[in-house]
C-alpha cells in the first residue's frame, strides 16, 4: 500500500459507451471518481457525512466508509468493527484464504434446488438496446392489479395522515415494523442526547418559505431533524403540522441533497423504511468494491490470486458465498489491462452479477439460453459452469453490444456458444426447448446509481412504464423458450439491477398468472425476500422466494433475482383463446 494505482491507462473502448467491455475500475475507497454525481453537494456529503466530524447531533449516522471496507455480501450493519484497510502483509493471508479445496469445488455445480456457485458480468442496466422500443400489443402485457394476499416481504407504507390516525389507534403497522421503528426511535433519541443524558435536540424545524438561499448544512440538519420527528411523531411534531407536510419537506430536501428527481425519490422512500433511508441513499451513491470473477475455463482462483498479488494487487476472496470471486482493495496496475485479464483469466464484474448465474445453476451438456447477453459477464460465467459443453445460445438485440459479447467470448475461451441478435420477444418463433433460460432484463438501473448518476434525474413514470412493458414481453418469451419436460432443468432466472417493484415483483407476478410456472428458491444464502405487498399492490405469497439485494445491506449493487420452474409446456393464454374461439364457434 502507500503507492497510488495508476489509472491513466484507459481500458480499450468498445463500440460505444454502453457497449464498453469493462468499466474503468474503481476502488472501494475511491471517492469522487467517475460516476459520482452530485457536484458540490456530493462533495459536502463526503466531507460532512452524517457520521463525520462536526456537530454532535450528526454523529449517529453510519459512515459510508465503513461499508466500503466490507466484502460484498457482508452486511455492515451487523459489524461494529469495520474491516481495516488491508495492508500489504495481509496479502499472505489472502493467498492462504484462497484454498485448494475451494478451487477443487468451484466447478461443482449444485443442483437447481440447492444451487450455489459463482457468477459474473457487467451490470450495465441498458434500458433499451436501440430496439426502437416498439410496443407490442400482446394481451400478456396488460397491467395487472393482482389480488393475492401476503404478509411478509412487505414494503414499508409511506407515512401519511391516515397512518397518523392508525398510530394513534395503536393499529396499522405490523409487529416487526413497530419493533424496528422503536429501535430506530431509540437510536435517534440516544444520538440526540447531550453529555448529561438530556435530549439535546429541541430545535424547531424551520419550514422554508421559498425565499431563503440554499444552504447545504441547513438542508442536512433539517433532513435529520425531520426524520427524527417522523420516527417519533406524536411527541416531536409541531402542533398543527401534519405528517404529510413533514414528508413533503423531507422529499424536497432529499431530492436537493442526493440529486434525485421527485418521482424517483418518492419511490425510494416507499421502498425503504424511514430509519434505513439515509443508509440506502448514501450507500447507493458510493462506488461498490471492485470485484473480479475467475474464469475457471482457463485458471483456478488460487493461481489467479497468486499472479495478481505478484503484480501488486491487494485482494481477498470475495466471501464464502462464492468460490470464484475476488475483491480487489487496491492495485499498482490497472486491473482491466493485466496480462491475466487480456488472456481471459478473469472478468471484472460487480459481485451482484454473480448471483443470477448462481441461481440458474447451469449443468454440463444442457441447452441454455441467455436472452439479453451483452456484454457477456453472465454468459461467460454460464459457459464456465457448463465447462464448455452443451450449447449456450447468447442473444443480444443491440448489434453494437453484440460485438462486445463476441470479444468477451473470444477472450474468455467460450467455445460452446452460438451468438445471435434477435429481439428476445420474438425468440420463441425462432427456437425453443431450452433446459434453462437467463433473462437479465434491460431495466432502469435504479440499483446502480453510483455507476450512472444520471439515472437519478432521468427516470420518470413513463419511462418505467415503457421498460415494465418490455420486461413483461420478454419474460413471457423467455418462459415460452423453456422446455418444461427437460430432464435436468426447466428453469428460468429473471434478474434486474433495478430496485423498483414495477420492474421486479410486478413482472414476476404477471408471469405467474399468465404461464405455467411457479417460483422456487434461488438457492442464494443472503438477500432480502421480495415484496408480497407494495403500496396498494398485492403480489403472490411465494414472492418471498425471490431475492432483493441492496448496497447498504449487502455491500453490492441493488439487484433482484427470481427463479421459476416451468411445469407444463401448454400455454394457458393460447389455450384460453382457443377455448373461447371453440365455444363461440359452437354457439354460431
Ligand atoms: C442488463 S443488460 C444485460 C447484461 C448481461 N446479461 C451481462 O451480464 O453482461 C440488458 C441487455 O438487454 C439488451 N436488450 C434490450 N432489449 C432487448 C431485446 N428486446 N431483446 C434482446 N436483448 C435486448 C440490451 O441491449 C442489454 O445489452
Amino acid at each position: 500500500m502507500g503507492r497510488k494505482a495508476n489509472w491513466s491507462e484507459k481500458p480499450k473502448s468498445g463500440p460505444g459507451r454502453k457497449s464498453r467491455k469493462q468499466p474503468a475500475p474503481s476502488f472501494p475507497g475511491m471517492i469522487g471518481g467517475p460516476g459520482q454525481g452530485g457536484g458540490g453537494i456530493a462533495k459536502h456529503r463526503k466531507k460532512k457525512q452524517f457520521g463525520g466530524p462536526g456537530k454532535k447531533r450528526n454523529a449517529s449516522f453510519p459512515s459510508l466508509n465503513d461499508s466500503r471496507k466490507l466484502k460484498p455480501g457482508q452486511p455492515y450493519r451487523k459489524s461494529n468493527e469495520p474491516k481495516k484497510a488491508p495492508k500489504d502483509k495481509q496479502v499472505t493471508r489472502s493467498i492462504k484464504n484462497v484454498s485448494d479445496s475451494e478451487d477443487e469445488e468451484e466447478n461443482k455445480i449444485m443442483d437447481s434446488n440447492s444451487e450455489g456457485d459463482e457468477g459474473v458480468s457487467d451490470n450495465e442496466p441498458e434500458m433499451d438496446a436501440g430496439s426502437g422500443s416498439e410496443e407490442m400489443d400482446g394481451s400478456d402485457d396488460e397491467m395487472m392489479q393482482d389480488d393475492f394476499s401476503g404478509s411478509d416481504g412487505e414494503a414499508p407504507d409511506s407515512g401519511n395522515d391516515e397512518d397518523e390516525q392508525n398510530e394513534e389507534d395503536g393499529k396499522g403497522e405490523d409487529k416487526a415494523g413497530n419493533e424496528e421503528d422503536d429501535k430506530l426511535t431509540k437510536w435517534h433519541k440516544i444520538a440526540n442526547m447531550n453529555g448529561n443524558g438530556e435530549n439535546d435536540d429541541t430545535d424547531k424545524i424551520e419550514f422554508p418559505d421559498g425565499q431563503e438561499n440554499f444552504d447545504v448544512q441547513v438542508v442536512v440538519d433539517r433532513i435529520k431533524d425531520v426524520i427524527s420527528t417522523l420516527l417519533d411523531f406524536k411527541t416531536r411534531r409541531e402542533e398543527g403540522r401534519s405528517r404529510s407536510e413533514y414528508i413533503s419537506l423531507l422529499t424536497t430536501d432529499l431530492c436537493q441533497y442526493y440529486g434525485y428527481n421527485e418521482f424517483l425519490m418518492e419511490r425510494v422512500m416507499q421502498i425503504f423504511p424511514l430509519g434505513e433511508l439515509q443508509d440506502a441513499l448514501d450507500a447507493g451513491d458510493a462506488p461498490r468494491p471492485l470485484t473480479i470473477r475467475t474464469n475457471t475455463l482457463k485458471c483456478r482462483r488460487r493461481e489467479l490470486a497468486q499472479a495478481l498479488i505478484s503484480r501488486g494487487v491487494n485482494l481477498d476472496p470475495v466471501g464464502k458465498w462464492s468460490k470464484v470471486g475476488l475483491v480487489v482493495y487496491s492495485s499498482q496496475v490497472p486491473v482491466g489491462a493485466t496480462p491475466e485479464y487480456l488472456a481471459g483469466h478473469y472478468m471484472i464484474q460487480g459481485a451482484a452479477s454473480f448471483l443470477p448465474v448462481m441461481a440458474l445453476g447451469p449443468q454440463e451438456n444442457e441447452r441454455i439460453l441467455d436472452m439479453c447477453a451483452a456484454p457477456g459477464g453472465k454468459s461467460t460465467h454460464i459457459a464456465a459452469l457448463m465447462k464448455n459443453t452443451g450449447t449456450l445460445m447468447a442473444n443480444e438485440f443491440n448489434k453494437d453490444r453484440a460485438k462486445a459479447l463476441i470479444g468477451n467470448f473470444h477472450r474468455m475461451g467460450v467455445k460452446n456458444s452460438v451468438i445471435c441478435s434477435y429481439d428476445g420477444r420474438k425468440l420463441p418463433e425462432v427456437i425453443k426447448g431450452f433446459d434453462r433460460v437467463l433473462l437479465d432484463a434491460p431495466c432502469s438501473g435504479t440499483g446502480v446509481v453510483s455507476k450512472d448518476s444520471s439515472t437519478k434525474t432521468q427516470r420518470d413514470a413513463k419511462d418505467i412504464q415503457r421498460t415494465n412493458t418490455k420486461q413483461k414481453e420478454l419474460i413471457m418469451a423467455a418462459i415460452d423458450c423453456l422446455d418444461a419436460t427437460s430432464k435436468t432443468g426447466g428453469y428460468l432466472v429473471y434478474s434486474t439491477c433495478s430496485i423498483l417493484p414495477e420492474e421486479n415483483e410486478e413482472v414476476v407476478n404477471l408471469a405467474l398468472r399468465k404461464r405455467n410456472v411457479k417460483l422456487v428458491p434461488t438457492g442464494l444464502d443472503f438477500g432480502t425476500p421480495g415484496f408480497t405487498k407494495f403500496q396498494d399492490k398485492r403480489y403472490h405469497p411465494t414472492m418471498n422466494l425471490t431475492r432483493r439485494f441492496y448496497p447498504h445491506s449487502h455491500n453490492m449493487d441493488g439487484f433482484f433475482v427470481a427463479k421459476f420452474k416451468k411445469f407444463s409446456n401448454s400455454n394457458p393464454v393460447i389455450k384460453q383463446v382457443e377455448e373461447e374461439a371453440e365455444s363461440s364457434g359452437e354457439q354460431e
